[in-house]
């Protein structure tokens, strides 16, 4: 069945517009053009219950997000050059990962003013690019994955995978090829205390340079749970410019997937919160909350 194209208040936009990047960070067509490599914008965004769920559990697609936050989660598809999952997430829900706005100027359901902030330019119906990370290749993709099907109808653009298989299945490679994604290679990090190559996990600042040198200028981090957890620890949140978050009213229950950061800890052995969010907006959406801010530095 055909989905409903979603629409997104331009009040609500407006409240959003301080924790996204700026639009002219957003591409257009022309200028995807080299530039001396930096990172880009990062959003963490993702939607959790009462007791920090993302999901029941590792392989269960769990919906948390109403009508409303639903919405606003297409929104910021809409306003960032590209949009991230582990390959946990990947092969749990066989996501779409694409803006699913209404087109154009008919996707906030109030125009700007006259002279107004410039949504005319921010919601367009430009596509971000999927970004799976899958050191493995363990992601069994075929031309009927979600994500496949809608670039072949021109709906979202086909994902990048970053891996470190050197020697990638050719007919995978093909297939992704044909509908203008690829594979992008990157280098694991040394093993810590393990050598088994599954274990071994990229840098994050590496990732983030290989999606800029994509001539990617902002990316949207939704998930999963490895994934965030990474980025929340205080290793790597500096790398994190904005965080929203959707709040759900429910409970999950034990055996989730949740976001719980690894616990940091001084060197005189005292524990501390790992990461606080300031500059904080709170904005109601249906029966959700949507939280925005920054990570305290
Ligand atoms: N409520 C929400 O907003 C969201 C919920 N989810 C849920 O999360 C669950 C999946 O979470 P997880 O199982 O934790 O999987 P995940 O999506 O975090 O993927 C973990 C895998 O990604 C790869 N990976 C992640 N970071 C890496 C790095 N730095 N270097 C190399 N490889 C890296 C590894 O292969 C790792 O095993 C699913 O149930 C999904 O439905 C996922 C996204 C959003
Ligand atoms: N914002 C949000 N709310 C939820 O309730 C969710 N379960 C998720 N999950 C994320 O959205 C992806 C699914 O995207 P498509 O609708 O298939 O395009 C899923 O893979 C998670 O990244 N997000």
């Amino acid at each position: 069945m055909a989905e409903v194209p979603l629409t997104f208040p331009y009040d609500e936009a407006q409240r959003l517009e301080p924790h996204l990047p700026p639009l002219s960070t957003r591409l257009t067509n022309s200028q995807a053009t080299e530039e001396p490599s930096s990172l880009p914008f990062v959003t963490l965004t993702f939607a959790t219950s009462l007791d920090s769920a993302l999901s029941l559990g590792p392989g269960i697609r769990t919906a948390l997000s109403g009508p409303g936050s639903k919405a606003m989660t297409h929104y910021l598809r809409s306003r960032h050059d590209a949009i991230c999952v582990g390959v946990g997430t990947a092969i749990a829900d066989n996501p779409g990962l694409n803006c699913r706005l209404a087109a154009a100027d008919q996707s906030l359901d109030s125009s700007p003013p006259k002279g107004g902030l410039p949504f005319e330019t921010a919601v367009t119906t430009r596509q971000p690019r999927p970004i799976v990370i899958d050191p493995m290749l363990r992601w069994d993709f075929t031309s009927a994955s979600k994500v496949m099907q809608l670039a072949r109808a021109g709906k979202g653009l086909a994902p990048y995978i970053i891996t470190a298989v050197p020697e990638p299945p050719a007919a995978k490679e093909k297939l992704l090829n044909e509908l203008g994604g690829k594979i992008i290679p990157l280098s694991q990090l040394p093993a810590e205390s393990s050598t088994e190559p599954s274990r071994r996990r990229f840098d994050w600042r590496a990732i983030l340079a290989a999606v800029h040198d994509e001539g990617l200028h902002s990316i949207m981090i939704e998930g999963g749970g490895e994934v965030i957890n990474s980025l929340l620890s205080s290793d790597n949140s500096e790398l994190l410019d904005s965080v929203i978050v959707t709040l759900a009213p429910t409970w999950l229950g034990q055996g989730s997937v949740f976001v719980s950061p690894p616990r940091k800890t001084g060197a005189d052995g005292q524990s501390s919160a790992v990461a606080r969010l300031t500059n904080t907006t709170w904005i109601p959406l249906g029966e959700d909350v949507v939280l925005c801010g920054k990570i305290a530095r």
